[in-house]
């Protein structure tokens, strides 16, 4: 998949307006608040993922982004535009991946593309766009004959035919099988070199390493972590593990770690993993211990996302920090 030419410019706006400007955002259905005050960023030539365990509020978010709903308590700007009440402006500038599409299956491939394109100011020509998604040779297919993952490539197709300036995709590689995927994340990191603004959603933590250059986890409506995938990585301790024959000396007590000792398997947990290591080490080698199957592990998106996800409102609440920053 090839992005070929930049995303449109948006109209002349000051270059400090960012692509995408959520403030506060809430909203309701009914009594229950889904979404509770989140604010964030986004900028030309930058990707934020959104992550969250289902039902934390991501695609409630995304809906007002997109224009579909309205929200019950903040503002969202693209551009400096409302998109709900300034629609057509913030149309044109707009490409939105929704989670489920519901194209119609008797149509091909390219009859699905070609009128949504004359709804454009200035799409993409049809074979450009279904070039990009590596669906060129699949423009005949009724939409029905097609797989799940070249469904999903055709959602994208429409996301992209109008050169917009900013994506909003939710969960945009869900059902693509894993060389699939890797193409829609080259595809979508060419458009954001380009200069495109994205904001993703997704449950693959290797795609927001891959792909986002800040993330923000949420849950119960809540952005609870925030920042780069080493700041996000960074709130959780790194790991040393191994293990210890039955005739070792007892482990010395080392500054700034936790132990977690189940003979012969050791655990230590540190937020300093260097001076922790040293002090491991200088002890073995004088005390003549082996220290076998030792590794070293910094913390991983992975274990913070798990410790975010599982953990209590009230332990997860005090981390939040400012996406935007
Ligand atoms: N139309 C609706 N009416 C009532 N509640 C809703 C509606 N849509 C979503 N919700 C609720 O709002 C909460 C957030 O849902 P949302 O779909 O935004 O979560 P999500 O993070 O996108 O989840 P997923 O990862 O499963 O897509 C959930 O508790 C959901 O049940």
């Amino acid at each position: 998949m090839h992005p070929t030419t930049a995303p449109a410019p948006p109209s002349p706006v000051p270059p400090t307006v960012p692509a995408v400007e959520v403030v506060d955002l809430r909203r309701r259905y009914g009594s229950f608040e889904a979404v509770r005050g989140i604010s964030f960023e986004v900028h030309p030539g930058e990707v934020l993922a959104v992550l969250g365990v289902n039902g934390a509020g991501k695609t409630s978010a995304l809906e007002v982004l997109e224009g579909l709903a309205a929200p019950s308590g903040g503002s969202v700007r693209v551009f400096g535009r409302d998109p709900q009440h300034e629609r057509s402006a913030v149309r044109r500038h707009l490409g939105v991946l929704l989670q489920a599409s519901g194209l119609p299956g008797d149509l091909t491939v390219a009859e699905t593309v070609r009128p949504w394109g004359r709804t454009l100011t200035d799409p993409r020509p049809v074979g450009e766009a279904l070039e990009m998604v590596d669906l060129a040779g699949r423009a005949d297919v009724r939409v029905r004959s097609l797989s799940g993952g070249e469904r999903r490539r055709l959602d994208l197709t429409l996301a992209l035919l109008g050169r917009p300036a900013v994506l909003v995709l939710d969960e945009p590689t869900t059902g693509l099988d894993p060389e699939s995927r890797r193409s829609v994340w080259t595809l979508v990191r060419g458009l954001v070199d380009d200069g495109a603004a994205v904001v993703l959603t997704t449950h693959h933590l290797e795609e927001a390493e891959q792909l986002a250059d800040r993330i923000a986890i949420m849950r119960a409506g809540r952005i609870v972590l925030a920042g780069t995938r080493e700041e996000i990585a960074a709130t959780q301790p790194a790991t040393i593990t191994f293990t210890l024959t039955a005739d070792a000396p007892a482990l010395p007590s080392l500054p700034g770690v936790r132990a977690h000792t189940r003979r012969p398997d050791v655990e230590l947990h540190t937020r300093a993993l260097q001076p922790a290591l040293t002090a491991l080490l200088t002890w073995a080698a004088e005390h003549r211990v082996v220290l076998a199957g030792l590794q070293a592990r910094s913390a991983s998106l992975e274990r913070a996302f798990l410790a975010v996800a599982d953990a209590e409102p009230a332990a997860a609440e005090p981390a939040a920090a400012d996406p935007a920053a």
